[in-house]
């Protein structure tokens, strides 16, 4: 059983600090875990190059793709290699995902520039820029735990290394084999890190269960996408801190109809 859920909006732009933050204490961090955020100076433009470049790279045969199979967590994994519910007994999640690490340690991977011409470019400005904007929604997040607004900076979750990209493709139904065991695009899993910044494609298929992970029976919604704004979820590491005052919520992809492209980043305090 699922629903569409209405979840709050937060303007990043929004002169009014100060209301803003408490909107995202009480609807977007403790009533949900998840909000949109507009206005984050991500411009269309480059999201739109980023879904291109990532169907350019997806489109490519295994045998290419494998030549960047993920080594220092950086790169490709194939269809099925990762299982994020690790209690199902399933072969895997039908996605496959290429990994883009910090910009400054050297250790990424990249298509060839005569492959796939401005790619690597593509994915280091939207890293970069994410980044910026995941900032300034920290310091907001800062401001909603009446904490200063440059606490996390102060306290070294802004230090290096930030943030993973991760670029999703899954598939649709018609390019799976079909079988009778229960796949999901991603199964059941909360996410690690402080916050996510999601950005899809528009077709549906994320689904959230509300505030309490281990109540019974599990009740699944649909998270809608809205154009140009980011999905941003609380992650364990925000729950852990604000003593599960935050909500690092249950979410799962159902395997899209059609075939569907996402890419997020884990911005921050992914090993502080
Ligand atoms: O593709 C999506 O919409 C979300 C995927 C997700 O939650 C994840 O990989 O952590
Ligand atoms: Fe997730």
């Amino acid at each position: 059983m699922s629903n569409a859920l209405q979840l709050p909006i937060i303007d990043l732009a929004s002169p009014d600090r100060f209301s803003t933050a408490n909107s995202i204490r009480q609807q977007a961090c403790i009533d949900h875990g998840f909000f949109y955020l507009v206005n984050h100076g991500v411009d269309e433009e480059l999201v739109k190059k980023v879904f291109e470049q990532s169907s350019n790279f997806f489109s490519f045969p295994i045998e290419e793709k494998m030549k960047l199979a993920i080594k220092n967590h950086r790169g490709y994994t194939a269809l099925y290699a990762e299982k994020l519910d690790t209690t199902l007994t399933t072969k895997g999640d039908s996605k496959e995902t290429f990994y883009v690490g910090p910009l400054a340690d050297g250790l990424n991977q990249w298509p060839l520039e005569e492959d796939l011409p401005s790619w690597r470019s593509t994915m280091e400005t939207y890293h970069q820029k994410v980044l910026s904007a995941g900032t300034k929604l920290l310091s907001l997040i800062a401001l909603s735990l009446k904490l200063d607004e440059d606490f996390f900076g102060k306290v070294g979750a802004l230090n290096e290394p930030l943030g993973f990209i991760r670029l999703l493709h899954y598939p649709g139904s018609g390019d799976l084999d079909s079988s009778s065991e229960e796949v999901y695009g991603a199964s059941a899993h909360s996410d690690y890190g402080m916050i996510t910044l999601l950005m899809t494609d528009g077709v549906p298929g994320l689904q959230q269960i509300c505030r309490e992970k281990s109540k019974q029976p599990q009740v699944w919604e649909d998270v809608p996408s809205i154009s140009g704004a980011f999905v941003v979820n609380i992650g364990d590491m925000l729950e852990r801190w604000t003593n599960c005052l935050f909500r690092s919520t249950l979410h799962r992809v159902l395997p899209p109809r059609q075939e569907r492209y996402s890419v997020m980043i884990h911005p921050f305090a992914v090993y502080a």
